[in-house]
């Protein structure tokens, strides 16, 4: 009796051919394997003859990847011509065929000058009768008879005599040229079992390289686990919203956004806040960094953007995350641009036509993150792709103290450990840093061997991220060590004394990894996000400060203040060139910011000067004159502090750090008032 294969026997196959075939399998191969042998009695599917079955499936489909019937055909073809002039070739069938005894006769008459002698047939040349040119025959063989007289006469007449291989058995023949096929067809069946999921796939340039974080198999991440950035979450909560029911939204005719875009430095949690949307709604996440689409070849960016929105759009509800969306999202050059790059317009283009090329209900969601927003081509921010932009800041004191909280879940804390304090000693850090701290704390207590994490190791935590690595098997001549003690001694003490320079925290001469020999810390008093003219002039002045102090109670200058010196330069350059604070220029500005939004370099530098040759002078002129104005100043004030430039020295000298209170407990109250440190941030000033 005929009948179907069902479900049931479908099932328990799979399981007998994933442990027969070690694992390769996987089910579209056999619903493939089986929608031909659902008309095969049930009996004759088990056993061996299943496994033929299967296996002549599994070929057929590897032949389609060959891009099918037609490559086939063309192989078919090429087996038979190729067929066709090997029998031509062994059979002689070209050649002039001459009867046995014309043969003989042409021997005796001496026209025959060599001779291949095979079990059933003779090739020579042989020259006419009228002396022409010489010409190839084959004769049929007659073993045995006469066979030694017609030998010996070929000898006399001096003939040259070889032997040919036997003609090969026509199957021989098929085997040999049928081999490199059957080999190039190995090939791809071993290819395609590498296709297998898990497997390396060597054939897939086209196949989107998208990482699948299914929430079920992994610890979902979930909005608890993102801190410090509420505006971003709360915009992104509509989206959870909607991938959770989309029914409400469709019902009153509201239109999701397609494309979420988080912007922000790099660190602050963007890709965290992707994976919580995911994690939230409970939907499949798809990821996939921009750079993983562009390869050296053309077409291939866009084919995976295409497979990557094919895959996403049969699990649809889902999500779509793009990391480092800049790296295909980048303007196009303009019609002349030299630059283009044609992979990557591809790319970009194929993505804007499969961001169009789907429907807003259809429960996907594209998000991306970007920490250049600024170099975006116009086309990817229009309403209807990224439409919706999400700025994911630096986080501030309160929430630097709740991404702490949230990392210090995962450690043990000791009772002393605050980590409001914690947060306000790590200004300017962002969630990425923070987790650094959490770890590099916990590694320190371990590295005492402590049960817990103390202040004390959070603050060394801080050092190391802020500073690096101590070293302390540096060995300094007792000279330079009073060098370093007198130039962080005159950062300290211009900083103390003048009217906007932040406080000072606490001033080291413990070298650091990072080429600092010592270092000024200075923590401002309040969070802050506008600075004014007469705070950059202070910064400056207490930057140069250090120069000063070696300078009065030094033998001559040193090398040590370079990185002061460049810090001072670019900041008045700000000033003159960006912030209009020149008295000379006015309120104008020259040349191109030199910083994008997040990220504090320009990758690109930006040609071209918009001021003239004149103005460049009294750029540099300006620059100059305030340089050396602040310069005068610090000097000024550690002149008249001469004393205590001296002893904060020498306390720097035996005691290696002072803080705070020790410092104002060596110079006496400080000259301005000091206000209490509620939200500080960080300058540090290298040595
Ligand atoms: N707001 C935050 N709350 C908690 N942890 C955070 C936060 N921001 C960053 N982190 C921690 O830092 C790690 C790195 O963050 P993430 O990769 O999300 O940053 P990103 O903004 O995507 O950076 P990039 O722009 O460099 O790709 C996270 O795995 C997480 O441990
Ligand atoms: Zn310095």
């Amino acid at each position: 009796m005929r009948r179907s294969v069902h479900d049931t026997a479908l099932a328990g196959r799979a399981k007998r051919f994933k442990c027969d075939i070690d694992g390769s399998l996987h089910w579209p191969w056999l619903f493939f394997a089986c929608d031909s042998t659902d008309e095969i009695d049930d009996a004759a599917l088990e056993g061996q003859a299943c496994r033929v079955l299967f296996h002549l499936h599994v070929m057929r489909k590897t032949l389609e990847r060959l891009s099918s019937y037609r490559s086939l055909a063309i192989i078919v073809v090429m087996i038979f011509i190729s067929l066709w002039f090997s029998y031509l070739d062994t059979s002689g069938a070209m050649m002039k065929r001459v009867p046995y005894s014309e043969f003989v006769a042409a021997v005796s008459d001496g026209r025959v000058e060599r001779a291949e002698v095979a079990s059933d047939r003779i090739v020579a040349t042989v020259r006419d009768k009228e002396n022409g040119p010489a010409e190839a025959i084959v004769t049929d063989r007659v073993p045995n008879v006469e066979e030694r007289t017609l030998l010996d006469a070929m000898q006399s007449k001096g003939v040259v005599v070889t032997g040919i291989p036997q003609r090969s058995s026509p199957w021989a023949t098929l085997l040999w040229t049928l081999a490199p096929f059957l080999f190039m067809i190995a090939l791809f069946w071993g290819f395609s079992r590498m296709a297998a999921p898990g497997r390396g796939r060597p054939m897939s340039f086209g196949r989107s390289k998208a990482k699948l974080y299914d929430r079920s198999k992994e610890h979902p991440v979930t909005f608890a686990d993102v801190a410090g950035v509420d505006e971003a979450k709360a915009e992104l909560r509509e989206v959870v919203g909607f991938l959770k029911e989309p029914e409400k939204y469709r019902a009153v005719g509201a239109r999701m956004p397609k494309g979420v875009l988080l912007v922000g430095a790099p660190g602050t949690g963007k890709t965290l806040l992707a994976k919580a949307v995911a994690g939230e709604s409970g939907v499949p996440f798809f990821s996939m960094s921009g750079s993983e689409f562009v390869e050296m070849f053309v077409g291939v960016g866009a084919s995976r953007v295409r497979d990557l929105f094919e895959q996403a759009k049969e699990r649809a509800s889902c999500i779509i995350f793009i990391d480092e969306l800049d790296a295909v999202g980048k303007a196009r050059a303009g019609a002349a641009g030299f630059a283009s790059n044609e992979e990557r317009e591809q790319t970009l283009n194929q993505l804007l036509v499969e961001m169009d090329g789907f429907d807003s209900g259809s429960g996907l969601v594209i998000m991306a993150a970007t920490n250049r927003p600024e170099i975006l081509d116009r086309a990817l921010l229009r309403a209807g792709r990224f439409d919706r932009q999400v700025v994911v800041d630096r986080p501030d004191v309160r929430g630097r103290e709740a991404i702490l909280q949230v990392h210090a879940r995962k450690v043990l804390l000791d009772a002393d450990v605050d980590l409001e304090v914690v947060a306000q000693r790590t200004p300017g850090m962002v969630g990425a840093d923070l987790a650094n701290v959490v770890n590099e704390a916990a590694l320190a207590s371990v590295r005492r061997s402590g049960k817990q994490v103390t202040f004390q190791d959070f603050e060394e935590a801080i050092d190391r991220i802020q500073l690096g690595l101590k070293k302390e098997g540096r060995v300094m001549t007792d000279h330079e060590k009073r060098r370093v003690a007198i130039h962080e001694a005159g950062h300290a003490l211009v900083a103390l004394s003048i009217e906007h320079a932040d406080p000072v925290h606490r001033v080291t001469i413990i070298p650091r990894s990072i080429g600092a020999l010592g270092a000024t810390l200075q923590l401002p008093t309040e969070e802050r996000y506008l600075l004014t003219r007469d705070e950059l002039r202070d910064r400056i002045c207490v930057l140069l400060g250090g120069r000063a102090a070696e300078e009065l109670a030094c033998d001559g200058i040193s090398t040590g203040a370079q990185v002061d010196l460049e810090r001072a330069t670019e900041t008045v350059r700000r000033m003159v060139c960006h912030f209009g604070m020149s008295d000379a220029l006015g309120p104008l500005t020259f040349g191109h910011d030199a910083g994008g939004r997040f990220l504090p370099w320009r990758p690109e530098p930006v040609e071209g000067r918009n001021f003239s040759e004149e103005t460049a002078r009294i750029i540099d002129a300006e620059v100059k004159s305030i340089m050396t104005k602040e310069h005068a100043r610090a000097r000024s004030v550690l002149t008249t502090r001469r004393s205590a430039l001296d002893s904060v020295a020498h306390e720097l000298l035996t005691h290696e750090t002072l803080q705070r209170a020790e410092l104002e407990a060596i110079l006496g109250r400080p000259k301005r008032e000091s206000r209490p440190a509620q939200h500080p941030r960080t300058a540090a000033s290298g040595a």
